[in-house]
C-alpha cells in the first residue's frame, strides 16, 4: 500500500509513522526545519503508550513520489483549496483522500440523502475551489480523536488517544476503507470504519466549535474553561445549539452534553489547537471549525445565538490579528 501524507505535521507525521510501522510504503510531505529533521532522523514519536521511531521517505516535492493509493491530508483545513499543485502528482485514477481535519469537511453534503444533498458549504469550499482540487468522490472522512504536537522538528509528542474513525460519505463500508483501517490497526492505532461517520464529526465538533473559539478569546486551557461557571454555561449553550444544527441536517450523535463536557475537562491544562495557533501568530482554523457550522445554521434556519456571537467575536479577533501582523517589526534588508 502506497501512502503519501500531505502536511506531515503533528497529526500527519504521527499517522505516517504508525503506517510505516505497519509495513506500508509511506512518503511524508513537509517543509522547513521539520522536513530537514525528518530526512535526517525519521519521525520520533514520544508517547505515554511507548516511544518509537519510523523512517519513511520525506520530501517537499510530491512529483518525486508519483501516484499513491491513499493521500492522508494532514494540512490545516484552510490550506486544502490551495493544495492543488502539491496534490496533483499524487493522484492516480483510484487515489483516495483521507481527510484528517477538524470541523466540517468540504464533502459534507456529498451523497447525503435528504434536502441538502450536494449542497456546497462556502466556508470550506469557497467558490468550489476545494472540490475542484479534491473531488468529493475521492474523499474518505476521518475524525481524529488523538492529540499530538510537534515538540521539536521531527519529534511528535503524542498526548492521548489513538482513535481515527473513518467512513465513506455514502456510509458504505468500502474495500478502500477496510484496507486503510487494517493498515492503521497494524500500525498500533484504532481505526473503525463507521457507517454514520457524520455523527462522529458532530461529537468532535461539539468540543471544537465551542471550546476552541472560547479558548482563543480567553487564552484559557480546556479545564479552565470547563471549571469556570460562566464559560462552562456558554459551552453548554453552544453544544445545545450545535446538536440542534446536527439534527436539522440528519445527524443524531449519541452523547450527552454532560459527558462531552466531562471528556473535555479531563484533557486538563491543554491549550486547544486554536489557542496554540493564535499564540504562534498562525491562521486560525475558524472556517471549518466554526464558520461552516454557522453557515449550516443559516441554511437550516437554526437560531444558534450563542454560536453566532462567539463566532463573530473570534472572526474579528482573527481579522484584526491578520491586519496587525505586518506591524510586527521585520529585520531591515541587508
Ligand atoms: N494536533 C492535534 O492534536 C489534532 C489536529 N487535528 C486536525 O488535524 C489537522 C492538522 O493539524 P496539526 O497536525 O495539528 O497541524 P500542523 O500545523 O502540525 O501540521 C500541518 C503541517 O502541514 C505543513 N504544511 C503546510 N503547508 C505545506 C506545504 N505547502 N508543503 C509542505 N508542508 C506543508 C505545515 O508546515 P508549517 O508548519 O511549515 O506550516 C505543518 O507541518 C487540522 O485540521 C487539525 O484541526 C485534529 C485533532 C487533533
Ligand atoms: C485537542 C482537542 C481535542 C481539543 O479540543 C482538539 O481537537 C483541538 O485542540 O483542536
Amino acid at each position: 500500500m502506497r501512502v503519501a501524507v500531505l502536511g506531515a505535521g503533528a497529526i500527519g507525521a504521527y499517522v505516517g509513522a504508525a503506517l510505516c510501522r505497519s509495513g506500508a510504503d509511506v512518503h511524508l510531505i513537509a517543509r522547513g526545519a521539520h522536513l530537514a529533521a525528518l530526512r535526517a532522523h525519521g519521525v520520533r514519536v514520544l508517547s505515554p503508550r511507548g516511544d518509537f521511531s519510523a523512517h519513511p521517505h520525506a520530501t517537499d516535492d510530491p512529483s518525486t513520489i508519483g501516484p499513491v493509493d491513499y493521500v492522508f491530508l494532514g494540512l490545516k483545513a484552510h490550506s486544502y483549496a490551495s493544495a492543488g499543485p502539491l496534490l496533483a502528482p499524487l493522484l492516480g485514477p483510484q487515489t483516495a483522500l483521507v481527510a484528517g481535519q477538524n470541523g466540517i469537511p468540504w464533502w459534507y453534503f456529498h451523497r447525503l440523502p435528504g434536502p441538502y444533498e450536494g449542497h456546497r458549504i462556502e466556508a470550506v469550499d469557497p467558490d468550489g475551489e476545494t472540490s475542484a482540487v479534491m473531488a468529493p468522490e475521492r474523499a474518505i472522512g476521518c475524525v481524529v480523536y488523538p492529540a499530538t504536537v510537534i515538540k521539536s522538528p521531527g519529534v511528535i509528542q503524542h498526548l492521548e488517544g489513538t482513535r481515527f474513525s473513518i467512513g465513506e460519505p455514502d456510509g458504505t463500508v468500502s474495500q478502500r476503507c477496510r484496507w486503510f483501517s487494517e493498515a492503521m490497526i497494524a500500525g498500533g492505532l484504532k481505526c473503525p470504519v463507521e457507517p454514520r461517520l457524520r455523527d462522529d464529526i458532530w461529537i468532535k465538533l461539539m468540543g471544537n466549535a465551542s471550546l476552541n473559539p472560547i479558548s482563543a478569546l480567553t487564552r484559557a486551557t480546556m479545564v479552565e474553561i470547563c471549571e469556570s461557571a460562566g464559560t462552562r454555561r456558554v459551552v453548554e449553550l453552544m453544544m445545545e445549539e450545535i446538536l440542534d444544527i446536527a439534527a436539522r441536517v440528519g445527524s443524531t450523535p449519541e452523547i450527552s452534553i454532560a459527558r462531552r463536557l466531562d471528556g473535555a475537562q479531563r484533557v486538563g491544562h491543554h491549550k486547544t489547537s486554536m489557542l496554540q495557533d493564535l499564540e504562534a501568530g498562525k491562521q486560525l482554523e475558524l472556517d471549518a471549525v466554526v464558520a461552516a457550522v454557522v453557515e449550516m445554521a443559516d441554511i437550516t434556519g437554526a437560531p444558534a445565538p450563542t454560536l453566532r456571537t462567539v463566532h463573530a467575536a473570534t472572526d474579528l479577533l482573527a481579522r484584526t490579528m491578520a491586519k496587525r501582523a505586518p506591524i510586527i517589526p521585520t529585520p531591515a534588508p541587508a
